[in-house]
């Protein structure tokens, strides 16, 4: 079993020095960004290894989804480092060039938002959204190209008939399998995913729920997954960071997490949860 360490005396490899390959994909070290204070996070540090799912979870307002825009090299963070294993060597992620991280974004990683047309393109086709991301790895054969949206939107269960449709004309559930479909055609390494089934109807969400489990284990992906509903990390992640006001103030295996939380607020998220 990989190690998730909080450890905040863990120095990460320097910039550019070459790994074996059993190392973290991503280490973070005492990130923090606050829009004011308290509102953000602060003192932020992990490690994530291949092919394991972090959920963080927390109450509204408890920086999830600013903490998940830092780490998907979205937002700079104001303190602290990221650093991102490619296979070769450790890169400081807020230390490459903004084209780099662009890049980074396009093909080994991928970002699902919780709003689907965030994250897809509406004036483009269902298949277009899903080819352009197969262009950006380099891939210019149209007829590979779009065999290969057709055999993605039949896996995200999506009928291939539906290739030249626009989006806009989905259901919010088919889009949202669109939007997967569009972020792992190109088998990334990491995927950021911000309440992926939030704002769904509960069937839809079992379903896709389903579906991402599966695509998870297949494509053995590392995740970052931030959600409010402890159901959703319990099937999905190995491993959970809790947070409140900012702060991270529990961590560990998912299970011993729920079962036997520590921290008091844990305690109280478990169990409002349960009276539920
Ligand atoms: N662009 C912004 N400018 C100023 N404050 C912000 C901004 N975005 C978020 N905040 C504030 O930062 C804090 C953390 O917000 P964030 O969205 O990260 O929390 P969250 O845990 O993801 O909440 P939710 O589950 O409701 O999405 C909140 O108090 C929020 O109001």
């Amino acid at each position: 079993m990989s190690a998730f360490l909080t450890d905040p005396n863990h120095a990460a490899p320097a910039a550019g020095q070459r790994l074996p390959p059993d190392l973290p994909l991503l280490t973070v070290e005492n990130l923090s960004y606050l829009y004011a204070p308290g509102k953000g996070f602060q003192g932020v540090s992990f490690e994530l290894y291949p092919g394991e799912v972090l959920g963080i979870v927390g109450e509204s307002g408890s920086g999830k989804t600013t903490l998940l825009k830092s780490l998907s090299a979205r937002l700079t963070p104001q303190q602290g480092s990221i650093h991102y294993f490619d296979g070769e060597a450790s890169r400081d992620l807020y230390a490459m060039s903004e084209s780099d991280r662009r890049r980074l974004l396009r093909t080994e990683w991928g970002v699902v938002h919780q709003h689907p047309m965030d994250g897809l393109r509406a004036g483009v086709s269902a298949g277009g959204n899903i080819g352009e991301r197969l262009m950006a790895v380099g891939q210019r054969h149209y007829g590979d190209i779009r065999a290969q949206a057709a055999r993605w939107l039949e896996d995200v269960e999506i009928p291939a008939r539906r290739i030249d449709d626009m989006p806009t004309t989905f259901s919010g559930g088919m889009q949202q399998r669109l939007q997967i479909a569009r972020n792992l055609v190109t088998h990334p390494r990491l995927v950021f995913m911000d309440e992926p089934t939030g704002g769904l109807d509960v069937s839809v969400q079992a379903r896709l729920l389903d579906l991402l489990r599966s695509l998870v284990v297949e494509l053995k992906l590392a995740v970052v997954i931030v959600t409010h509903d402890l159901g959703v990390a319990r099937l999905l992640a190995h491993r959970l960071i809790v947070m409140q006001q900012g702060r991270v103030v529990e961590s560990g295996l998912t299970d011993r997490v729920l079962d036997d939380p520590h921290h008091p607020y844990t305690q109280l998220l478990v169990s409002s949860v349960l009276q539920n």
